[in-house]
């Protein structure tokens, strides 16, 4: 693994929480972005060399939807950047790891993504994710 590539947080809503989140950090969000395959929109933070992305569900489907009717708002996972998803994806699941997708899929800000089961990692949801170039 690289680096953190961002931290998710699931949210009711983006219009609450993005001022909210550009008052805390003291820095404005550089993007939104809506991923229709994951029925989320997304805000983003750069925090160094870090980011910040905020999710509200767009749809009932959402993952986030689920989780904020069980748990309401809060830290969503942890999404770490590397180097060849393909490669990690293989060593992950060697190693023990349950993979929630057989091929990875696309993210937002250009990423191709892969999760692996919270169940497995301690109760944390973990994303790996990599530039596409
Ligand atoms: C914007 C795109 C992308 C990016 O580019 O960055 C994103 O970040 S998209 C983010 C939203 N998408 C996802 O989260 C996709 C991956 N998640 C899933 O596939 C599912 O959420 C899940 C993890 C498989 C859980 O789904 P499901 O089994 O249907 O839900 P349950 O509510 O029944 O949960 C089962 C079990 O897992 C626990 N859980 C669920 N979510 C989390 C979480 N985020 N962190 C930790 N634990 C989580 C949940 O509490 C249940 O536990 P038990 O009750 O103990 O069984
Ligand atoms: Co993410």
């Amino acid at each position: 693994m690289l680096r953190v590539e961002h931290i998710g947080i699931a949210v009711k809503s983006l219009s609450d929480s993005v001022p909210l989140f550009e008052k805390l950090l003291n820095t404005s969000c550089y993007k939104q972005e809506e991923v229709d395959s994951e029925q989320v929109m997304t805000a983003f933070f750069q925090q160094g060399e870090t980011k910040i992305e905020l999710l509200e569900a767009t749809g009932p489907g959402s993952a986030i939807a689920k989780f904020l009717d069980k748990k309401g708002e809060g830290m969503h996972h942890i999404a770490f950047e590397v180097a060849d998803i393909y490669a990690e994806m293989k060593r992950l699941q060697e190693e023990g790891f349950v993979l929630l997708q057989e091929t990875p899929k696309k993210g937002a800000d250009n990423k191709l993504i892969c999760f692996l089961h919270p169940k497995h990692s301690n109760g944390v949801l973990i994303e790996i994710c990599q530039d596409i170039k």
